[in-house]
């Protein structure tokens, strides 16, 4: 197995952190983006910057391409307020906006000339559930919808690269993001688990798996793909 060097924004929690510990077991190095990265657990490089700042973004990304030759991107943070239409606060869009796709971008430009310099690479972007339609989740559904566009969109233009891009879509998974919205035991939790077939939230280490499969080796023929992990919960509702 080749070690390799992915970088993985929203690393400290949730699926990123469950995401790094896979990778750093299976002999990779992982350097990992959140806000706080005083965590002595970590396993790999974990930095912090605030990814809703463009250019203390740029900066970290900047320094980062100079110390580690990046063999993959992960665009895992993720940044959600709920609002129904007609309450929909426009700051609240713009912040969706700004930090689901504008890091996707930065990252992904800021490690592209390497992949492409070596002939390989792999983008895995995190979209949700959601595009399929959820209600009181417009921006964060537009944004995520967006990571879509950005997956099929890079997929064309990198397709004899050697850089594969693909998205994952999560159905409800057990992690603190979905938690500050939906109280365990709550009306909320029991709407999303009636929209599961399996019937239980996803373990953040079940996404950890697929995103791995997607960097890994194994996956070199599959690009511009958007896998919904979710316990079947986009069976029909997604288009085939
Ligand atoms: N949990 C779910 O049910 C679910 C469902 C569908 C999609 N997703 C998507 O999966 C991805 C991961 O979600 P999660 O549930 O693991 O989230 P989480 O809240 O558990 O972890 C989010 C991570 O992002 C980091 N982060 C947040 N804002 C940041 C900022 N401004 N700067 C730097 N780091 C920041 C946090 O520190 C943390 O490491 C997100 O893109 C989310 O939209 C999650
Ligand atoms: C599973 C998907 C529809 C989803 C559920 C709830 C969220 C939340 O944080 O409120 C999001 O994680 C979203 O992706």
């Amino acid at each position: 197995m080749q070690q390799r060097t992915f970088l993985i924004t929203g690393a400290s929690k949730g699926i990123g952190r469950a995401l790094s510990e896979r990778l750093a077991a299976a002999g990779h190095h992982v350097v990992g983006l959140a806000r706080r990265a005083d965590d002595p657990s970590f396993p790999g490089t974990l930095i912090s910057v605030d990814l809703s700042d463009r250019h203390a973004t740029d900066q970290v990304l900047t320094e980062l391409t100079q110390r580690f030759a990046f063999d993959g991107v992960v665009n895992n943070v993720g940044f959600i307020r709920l609002g129904k239409l007609g309450e929909i606060d426009l700051d609240d869009l713009e912040d969706a906006l700004a930090l689901n796709l504008r890091p996707a971008v930065q990252t992904v430009q800021a490690a592209l000339p390497g992949m492409r310099a070596r002939g390989w690479g792999r983008v895995v972007n995190l979209s949700s559930l959601v595009v399929l339609g959820v209600a009181e989740r417009s921006t964060y559904a537009a944004a995520k919808s967006a990571m879509i566009s950005f997956t099929r969109t890079w997929a064309l233009e990198l397709a004899r690269t050697g850089i594969t891009v693909n998205a994952i879509a999560p159905g409800p998974v057990e992690t603190e993001m979905f938690r500050e919205n939906t109280a365990a035991g709550s009306e909320a939790e029991k709407r999303f688990l009636a929209m599961v077939p399996m019937n239980r939230l996803g373990k953040p280490d079940e996404l950890a798996a697929s995103i791995a499969f997607l960097l890994s080796e194994e996956a070199s023929f599959i690009t511009g793909q958007t896998l919904f992990v979710d316990g079947g919960a986009s069976i029909g509702r997604a288009p085939l």
